[in-house]
C-alpha cells in the first residue's frame, strides 16, 4: 500500500510547526514558558505547533477519519490565567497560516485552537489508523536555543508507516563532536521515510531531497555514538561504560531530541543509546517517527533486549530497560556489549 497523500501531508504539517517554532525561538520570552504537572517544560510553540499540525492533516485528508496520539493538551490553557498565552498561540497559528497562504480561511479562533489541540487525546492501540506527533521533541533543547524536533508519524494496525522529522536547528551537513552550529546561518531539515521506501532528507526551505542511509561502518572503533544532552534523560555513565566494552572511542555526542535518530540516519554518528532513569517510562510519540527514519535508512532500532519497540500498545511503550540504535553489523556487538554493562551495573548499583 502507498501512503504517498498521508506523506505529503504530513510533510507540510511538519514543515509549518517548523516555521511556527523557529518564530518563537527567535524572539523566546520567558512568559511563554510554562511547567506541566510533571515539572518538565511546555511553551507556546509546543502548543502552537500540536494545532497547527492538527489542523493542516485535516485540511489535507479531508475524507480520512482522524485520530491522534499527541504530547500535549489543553486543560492548563483552560484554567484561570491561561487566556493571554491562549491569544499569544492562536495569532502564532494564524501569523503562520497567513504567511503561508495555502488555505483561504478565516482566522481561527482560541477555541478552534483548544479543540485541534485536543484532538491528540486518542490513545492509539493495534487497529487503525493513527497519527502520532510529538509538537516539539527535546523542548529543553528548544529552550537552551539547541536541538529539537517536530516528530510526526503514522502507526496503521499497531505499526509504523510513515514518518517525519523536522529539525529546524539540525544543519544539512554532518554534525560532529567539535561544532557548535549557529542558527542563523541554517534552513534545518526535514527527514522523511515511508515503509519499504526508504529515508530522505532535504532542507527545511524545500530544496530537492536526498536519500540516506546509515554508517556502514563494522568497526566499533570507528563508530562515533548518540545520547541525551540532558543527564536527567539518559544514563550517560552506563552510555560510557557500554561504549568502553565496545571498543567505542570517540567521545559521545550529545543532542537533545529525536535530531539524533535524524542524524543518525544519513550516518553522521553510529549508535544512539537510550538509557532513562529508573521509573520513566517511554512514550510512542517519542520514538515513532525517528524509528522508522532510521530503519528505513538500513538501521535497527531495539531495546536494550534486542526485541524491536512495539507501537501498539498504546500511549506508551512497554520495553527492557532502555533504547538501543545501529547498523545491522554492529547491532551483535553492541548488544552484548549492553548486557555486559547492564549485569556490571546491577552488581554496582551506582552506575
Ligand atoms: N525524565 C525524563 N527521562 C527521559 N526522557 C524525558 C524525561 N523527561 C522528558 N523526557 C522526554 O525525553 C525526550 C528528550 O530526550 P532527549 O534527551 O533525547 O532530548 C523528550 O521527548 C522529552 O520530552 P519533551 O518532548 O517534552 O521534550
Ligand atoms: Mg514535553
Ligand atoms: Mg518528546
Ligand atoms: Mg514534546
Amino acid at each position: 500500500m502507498s501512503y504517498e497523500k498521508e506523506l505529503k501531508a504530513a510533510k507540510k504539517a511538519a514543515s509549518l510547526a517548523a516555521q511556527l517554532c523557529q518564530k518563537v525561538q527567535k524572539a523566546l520570552l520567558q512568559s511563554d514558558v510554562h511547567s506541566k504537572s510533571d515539572k518538565s517544560p511546555v511553551t507556546v510553540a509546543d502548543y502552537g505547533s500540536q494545532a497547527l499540525v492538527s489542523f493542516v492533516l485535516g485540511k489535507e485528508l479531508p475524507t480520512d477519519s482522524f485520530s491522534m496520539v499527541a504530547e500535549e493538551d489543553s486543560a492548563d490553557l483552560r484554567e484561570d490565567g491561561g487566556q493571554e498565552t491562549l491569544e499569544r498561540i492562536t495569532k502564532l497559528i494564524n501569523d503562520t497560516l497567513s504567511s503561508d497562504g495555502s488555505y483561504d480561511l478565516s482566522p481561527l479562533s482560541g477555541e478552534d485552537v483548544l479543540t485541534a489541540i485536543d484532538s491528540g487525546k486518542s490513545e492509539g492501540g493495534p487497529s487503525g489508523r493513527h497519527w502520532v506527533l510529538d509538537p516539539i521533541d527535546g523542548t529543553k533543547g528548544f529552550l537552551r536555543g539547541d536541538q529539537y524536533a517536530i516528530a510526526l508519524a503514522l502507526l496503521d494496525e499497531g505499526k509504523v508507516v510513515l514518518g517525519v522529522l523536522a529539525c529546524p536547528n539540525l544543519p544539512l551537513q554532518p554534525i560532529g563532536n567539535s561544532e557548535k552550529h549557529s542558527l542563523q546561518c541554517q534552513a534545518g531539515c526535514l527527514f522523511f521515510a515511508e515503509v519499504g521506501g526508504g529515508t530522505h532528507m532535504q532542507s527545511l526551505d524545500g530544496s530537492l531531497s536526498t536519500k540516506v542511509h546509515v554508517s556502514s561502518t563494522e568497526n566499533p572503533a570507528e563508530a562515533s555514538f548518540f545520547e541525551s544532552y540532558e543527564a536527567a534523560h539518559s544514563l550517560h555513565d552506563l552510555s560510557s561504560s557500554i561504549a568502553t566494552k565496545l571498543g567505542v572511542q570517540a567521545p559521545p555526542v550529545r543532542i537533545d531530541s529525536q535530531a539524533k535518530y535524524g542524524a543518525l540516519s544519513r550516518g553522521d554518528g553510529a549508535i544512539y543509546l537510550r538509557f532513562p532513569h529508573k521509573g520513566y517510562r517511554e512514550k510512542i510519540w517519542d520514538h515513532a517517527a525517528g524509528c522508522i527514519v532510521v530503519s528505513e535508512a538500513g538501521g535497527v532500532v531495539t531495546d536494550a533486549g534486542g526485541n524491536p519497540l512495539d507501537f501498539s500498545k498504546g500511549r506508551f511503550l512497554d520495553l527492557d530497560t532502555g533504547i538501543i540504535v545501529t547498523n545491522k553489523k554492529l547491532m551483535p556487538l553492541l548488544l552484548k556489549a549492553v548486557r555486559d554493562a547492564l549485569s556490571e551495573s546491577q552488581a554496582t548499583p551506582s552506575l
